[in-house]
């Protein structure tokens, strides 16, 4: 990222530590990437922090589709669900690729999951929550197969740069176009006219958001230490003393077990027949391929900021960051909710020095402790993190600066991307059109011979995907 725009932070020295503390900073590689348990600590919560809504936004849409009697009677059980997945998926990401990265069920899928399958294709949630399981266990089995580390490799490096600068936007749109009625900042709103136009700075929550923004980025280019995380407190701690939300109104509170959903993912493939096998197989095929692109797309993004990709292009561990996603995944459903996938928040705790996998520890015990917190948690509004989202987004958005602006062949495709990952609430349908496009590009250029044969293979798998896709669902998915 550009000088100008980076915190500026003093790199810690060696830390000495002893007993079990060294065990922890050995495994975790502290040395090596010059940090220390405050450092990663901080980066922990703040990363938390700023995925927490996740927490209540997922059992919200989920809840549409998963119930018995009506939509939101499981509402409590989604919660646990969602915390129990996040918590399993950031664990594996600790101990098994030690990358500060946080998972949680997506934005993207859960909606396609309730409002296009469900919903849209009438398949039952149970047998929806076995295609989610059994795409993990595909998952799983391609990256023993090398085929998702393959897949990284063949990611032209100016898509990775503008995969980066994509999820950038992505995540302060994310921020800016939460819907007040969910305690979302509403400073994006939709407009029948013009599809998305400026919130109103008469409603509360825009307003202070707007002011949090302000003292946000204030802390920011004082640089002072986590400031991220002063942010978002700071604007709820207003939010609570002006009255606009409601302070939390209890503390501790014991989780309800997700009995009505826990294995129907695995009882529910007994519903498969002869109708909806076809749609099942459809509808597990996006699945896979939204995953594994988000995924992809949030690792190279993430850890080009982060400072782990090299001049090979390569993620180092990948294989073992895409099996903590996988198994995410995999046991997500048995619990009840959609796919996981990394997410492109863990971005707001590298930004405050998270480099290892301490750092996705740290989350992932909050995602566990939260299960018995949840009405703290429920607590924080949404437009509390806009501040953090926006300013972190700014910092991702440097990346494309690495993009050569004067080949016009890197650069349509890889505006293509960077425009359409926000605009279409998807990293993977930004990253697939920039996929199509550089070869094509390539080749008018008469360059064809500059485009792997990797990227050609993928570029054509996407092509046969979008007539699929306009074939089958009419529009696109998740
Ligand atoms: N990568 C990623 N990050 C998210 N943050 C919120 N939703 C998502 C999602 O679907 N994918």
């Amino acid at each position: 990222m550009s000088a100008d725009l980076e915190v500026q932070k003093p790199i810690p020295p060696k830390q000495s530590y002893t007993g079990w503390q060294a065990a922890l900073a050995e495994f975790f590689q502290f040395d090596f990437y010059r940090t220390n348990f405050k450092t990663e600590t901080l980066a922990g919560i703040t990363t938390f922090m700023t995925m927490g809504y996740i927490l209540v936004v997922n059992p919200i849409v989920l809840s549409n589709a998963i119930f018995l009697q009506q939509p939101g009677d499981l509402f409590s059980q989604l919660a646990v669900a969602t915390a129990v997945a996040a918590a399993v998926g950031t664990f594996c990401m600790a101990i098994l690729a030690n990358y500060p990265f946080g998972l949680a069920p997506g934005m993207g899928t859960n909606a396609f999951f309730a409002f296009s399958v469900v919903i849209g294709l009438k398949i039952d949630w149970r047998l929806a929550l076995s295609c989610v399981f059994v795409q993990g266990l595909i998952f799983i089995a391609l990256t023993f197969t090398d085929v998702r580390r393959l897949l990284i490799v063949a990611i032209p490096r100016s898509l990775k740069h503008a995969t980066a600068g994509g999820i950038g936007l992505f995540i302060a749109y994310i921020g800016m176009s939460g819907d007040v009625a969910n305690g979302g900042a509403g400073l994006i709103v939709a407009n029948p006219a013009t599809k998305t136009a400026f919130g109103s700075l008469a409603e509360p929550n825009t307003l202070l958001a707007v002011a949090g923004l302000a003292m946000t980025a204030g802390l920011v280019v004082r640089g002072v230490r986590g400031a991220l995380l002063f942010g978002i407190f700071g604007t709820a701690i207003w939010a609570w003393l002006f009255k606009v939300s409601p302070p939390p109104q209890g503390f501790f509170a014991l989780p309800e077990l997700p009995k009505d959903i826990f294995g129907q993912a695995i009882l529910g493939i007994a519903n498969l027949n002869s109708e909806n096998f076809i749609d099942w197989i459809a509808v597990l095929f996006v699945f896979l391929f939204v995953d594994i692109f988000d995924t992809i797309g949030t690792l190279t993004g993430v850890g080009m900021r982060a400072g782990y990709i090299g001049p090979d292009g390569e993620l180092p561990r990948a294989n073992k960051a895409l099996m903590a996603d996988a198994i995410g995944t995999t046991i997500g459903p048995i619990f009840g909710t959609s796919s996981v996938t990394a997410y492109v928040e863990s971005v707001a705790g590298v930004a405050e020095g998270g480099r290892t996998g301490f750092t996705a520890l740290v989350v992932a015990g909050l995602f566990a402790v939260s299960l018995f917190f949840i009405p703290v948690f429920k607590a924080i509004p949404a437009f509390a993190t806009t501040p953090t989202l926006v300013i972190v987004g700014a910092m991702m958005l440097a990346e494309v600066k690495e993009i050569p602006w004067d080949d016009i062949s890197e650069v349509i495709p890889a505006f293509l991307t960077i425009f359409l990952i926000p605009l279409t609430y998807s990293i993977a349908e930004g990253l697939s059109i920039g996929f199509i496009a550089y070869p094509i590009v390539k080749t008018c250029q008469g360059r064809a011979k500059e485009v792997s044969g990797g990227t050609w293979i993928i570029a054509g798998i996407f092509v046969i995907r979008f007539i699929f896709m306009s074939l089958r669902f009419h529009h696109s998915a998740a």
